[in-house]
This record gives C-alpha cells, structure tokens and sequence, in this order.
C-alpha cells in the first residue's frame, strides 16, 4: 500500500510504543512563545529535570506584546502579560535556548519568524504550544500545536506521545482568478466541508493551484487548516520550497545542500498513497471570500448574502445562525458587501508576510483610508517590516492613512492591548472570527489582505476587485 507523506514522516520518526496504538516520537524542531511555556518551565525545574536540546528550539515572544511604536520605552502595562514574558527571558537564559528579544529585528510571531529563519525543513517533525504550528507544514513538514504539558514532555525528552492520524487529501485545481488568493481558498474549503470536516485528520494538499502558489500562500491555506478541524495540513515540498529555504540562517549550508535535497525526496507521497478522505477544489470561478459570522466556516463570496436562518430545517443549525446575526449586528439575508467597518487589521501568522503586505499595498496605492475606519498594518516580523520600509510599502501605507505598528500578534487576539470595542466591527486578515477573539464584544470579518485593504478605503466591506480592475459585478 503507498504511503502519504504524512505515514511517511510519522514513521521515520517512531523511536518506541508506548501501547498498541500510542507512538514515541522524535521532534525535530520546537518552537516556544510566552503564553503556554512559563508552567513548562516551571514543571521541569520543579522536578529536577534538563531541558533536552536546546539548540532546536526557538523563543519568541508575540502574543502579550504591545505593537505600538514606542513599545520599548512604554513596555508592558498588563502585569500578567509582562510575568510571562519575563519567564520567557529567564528560562530561555537558563537553558541557553536561542531567544529574539523585543529589540531585535527577528523577532515577531513564532510562525512566521521560524520559517523565515529556515527552522523548518521537509519531511521534520515541528511542534509548537500552539495550534497554528500547521502552518510549518507549508514546507512539508508534519507540524502541529500540542498543551503545555507536551511542550514540557518535549523539553525534557525531545520526543512525543502520538496516536496516528487519517489521511485527507485535497486537490486545489485551476488558475485564481485576479482578486482572489489563498486566503479565499482556505476560507472556501473551511465553509465547505466545516470546522469539523478534518477532524481526527491531516490534511495533504495537491493540485495545479498550490503547486503555482508562493511559500506565502501555502503558508497561509496550512495555517488555517487547523480551523477545518485537521490535525495537520502538509504540502509536497518543491522547486518553490528549495528556493524559499535555500542560505537562510537554519537551512542546511552550500555543502549539504545536495544532501539535504536527497534527504527531502524520501518525503514525496506515493502515486498509490491512500487516503480516507477525499475533496476537489476548483478555483477558477472562486470569488473572495469574507466571513459573516462567528466562526471560520461561515465565508461566503464578498458577492454574498448571510444567511436567512428561517429558510435551514435544523433547528440547531437555525438557532447557531440567529445568535451569530445577533452578535454580529448583522439581518438575514443582508448583503455582505456595504457593511460599515470601524477597523481593518492586517497582520497575524495567516497574513502577517512580505506578499500580504505586498498584495495589500498595491489596492491602496494612491487611495485614502475612509474617515470612518482606522486601518492597521501589523507586520508578522521586524524582518518584514524592515523589508517593506525598504520597499517603500510602509509609505504606501501611512500615505493613506494606515497605521505601520512594531510584530507581534495584535488584533489577532485580545491578548495585548490591540483590541476592538463593544460592537466595533472589523474586517481582519487573521484567521479567527470567535466572539470576542479581537476584544469583547468585537465584529470580525475574516478576508484576504486585498479585501482587508479594499475594505479600509471604501470603509464598507468591498470587493478588492473594485479597486484592482473597476469591475466588480
Ligand atoms: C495563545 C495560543 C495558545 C493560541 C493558539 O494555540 O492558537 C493562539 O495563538 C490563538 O491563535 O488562539
Ligand atoms: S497571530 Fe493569531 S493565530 Fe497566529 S499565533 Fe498569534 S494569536 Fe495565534
């Protein structure tokens, strides 16, 4: 029987059983932040044990940082926030595990930091106390969150308990149309097959659409396959991830080069790998995609209306759809498109990179914010922010009336001080559209950064398509 990639990397990396259907397995690469390291640490010291190795492990902090400009004379007004960064600092000094400081120009949101410094490589095995550690599997990699007490497991032994997954395949055929991106896709997937459709899977894409996508863009359709409910999104690695990975600082250097491309092609599926599910995605008539409600399968084409909960049998079904319209200040059947907006965010591990930040400079170019919407750029590293001042996007931005803020998660989530009011609403590049995941009472709508960026200059939800040809419907 063929293998997936996922069986493939799974099993390179068994080093014991524990029973019959629980693994021991090897982790390659770790990445830890602030939020679910401190107890880790703690538990370790606690129980006199070592931290394993520390040369495969990355720190940084993101999620409790304020994004202001003056971040590093102002520093950190929560107490809580500031304790779990400090930990973070101290037990990275203790266990000599390599940290990016606030200061540093590295630093910013761990899945975006990682693989710009080419931590992750195909066929490794990446974790990370956090469930958008999917996004690494972009490279081919199996990458996935674990809780804090495996990320102290890991600490302490370098290997994991793991029960095996299913595998899904996915294949996204077709050229996408101009306005719309990876974003749209993933966002289009989740609505079809739900935010439980992978459960107890991981997720292999493959198809003549990802196969044309950048490392940006793969990246971002992994990030969110955990909102799909998947263990795990993995992409075949390429002449495209050759490239992204290639003379960055954790690659392998000019003279293991070749090694390391042999190494990787032990990690390609089998043409007769098997699968227990199975989906098509056909791209080229997909339109952008925008979020109505309160949770990532509720997209719908920018085009779109929100659904009439009067017209769905399921009386559970029904009463999830009245709540999430009451929450969102939202009527049934309404258009999307034309909906006020207090707020646009771009940034976040989903569209936090150099081509979002592209992509969105490019539909604002020569426009103006509308008066009603305050718009926020939010770079996922100093790396990309340095990179698009260089470029003069960062111009671009403030030239329209966009503020350009330091990395980290921000809005993302109402960890830090980055947060919408009561019944402000948003429409937001990052991947979560929670009650309350950008502030209590906060309104977000889940889009590209080209939809975000359309949407800050119209100050209504507006088709990108607008701005990037004039011809919308
Ligand atoms: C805080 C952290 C544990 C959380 C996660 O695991 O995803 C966060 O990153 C998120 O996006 O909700
Ligand atoms: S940017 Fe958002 S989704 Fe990504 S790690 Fe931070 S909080 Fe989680």
């Amino acid at each position: 029987m063929g293998k997936s990639i996922y069986d493939k990397i799974f099993e390179s990396h068994i080093v014991g059983m524990v029973d019959d259907e629980t693994y021991q397995l090897y982790v390659d690469r770790h990445l830890i932040h602030e939020v679910t390291s401190p107890q880790a640490f703690q538990n370790i010291a606690a129980s006199g044990r070592s931290v394993r190795k520390p040369e495969s492990i990355l720190a940084v902090a993101d999620h409790n940082v304020p994004t202001d400009p003056n971040r590093l004379s102002s520093g950190i007004s929560d107490p809580v926030s500031q304790r779990q960064v400090d930990a973070l600092v101290e037990n990275t000094r203790t266990w000599g595990i390599p940290y990016f400081p606030l200061d540093d120009p590295r630093q910013g949101i761990v899945h975006i930091v990682g693989p710009e410094q080419g931590m992750t490589h195909p066929g490794m095995l990446v974790v990370c106390g956090d469930s958008h550690t999917s996004t690494h599997g972009a490279f081919g990699a199996l990458a996935f969150g674990i809780g804090t007490s495996e990320v102290e497991h890991v600490l302490a032994t370098q290997t994991l308990l793991q029960k095996r997954a299913k595998n899904y395949h996915v294949s996204i055929n077709g050229v996408l149309p101009i306005g719309v991106y990876g974003k749209d896709v993933v966002l289009s997937l989740i609505a079809r097959i739900g935010t439980a459709g992978g459960t107890g899977h991981v997720i292999e894409y493959s198809g003549s659409a990802i196969e044309k996508m950048s490392m940006e863009s793969r990246m971002t359709i992994c990030n969110m396959t955990i909102e799909a409910g998947a263990r795990a999104g993995l992409m075949q690695p390429d002449e495209t991830t050759f490239e992204y990975l290639k003379g960055r600082p954790l690659s392998p250097g000019v003279e293991y080069w070749q090694a390391a491309l042999e190494h990787w092609e032990n990690f390609l599926p089998d043409s007769d790998a098997e699968y227990s599910k199975m989906a098509d995605i056909d791209v080229n008539g997909l339109e952008p995609f925008v979020t109505w409600g309160t949770s990532p399968e509720d997209g719908i084409s920018v085009l779109g209306k929100v659904p009439d909960p009067s017209h769905i049998e399921d009386p559970i079904r029904t009463r999830a759809i009245e709540r999430s319209l009451e929450y969102m200040g939202l009527e049934a059947g309404q258009p999307v498109r034309g909906l006020p907006i207090d707020q646009v965010f771009v940034g976040s591990c989903t569209n936090g990179r150099i081509e979002d930040l592209r992509l969105a400079a490019s539909v604002v170019r020569g426009r103006q914010v509308n008066s009603r919407t305050r718009a926020w750029v939010v770079p996922g590293s100093g790396l990309v922010k340095r990179q698009a001042e260089e470029e003069g996007l960062a111009k671009v931005f403030v030239d329209a009336g966009f503020e350009w803020r330091e990395p980290g998660c921000s809005m993302c989530l109402g960890m830090n001080p980055d947060r919408l009011q009561t019944e402000e609403r948003c429409v937001s590049t990052s991947n979560r559209n929670f009650e309350g995941r950008q502030g209590r009472g906060g309104r977000t709508h889940l889009a590209s950064p080209a939809t975000a960026a359309a949407s800050a200059i119209a100050g209504y939800i507006e088709d990108p398509r607008e701005l990037i040809t004039g011809q919308a419907d």
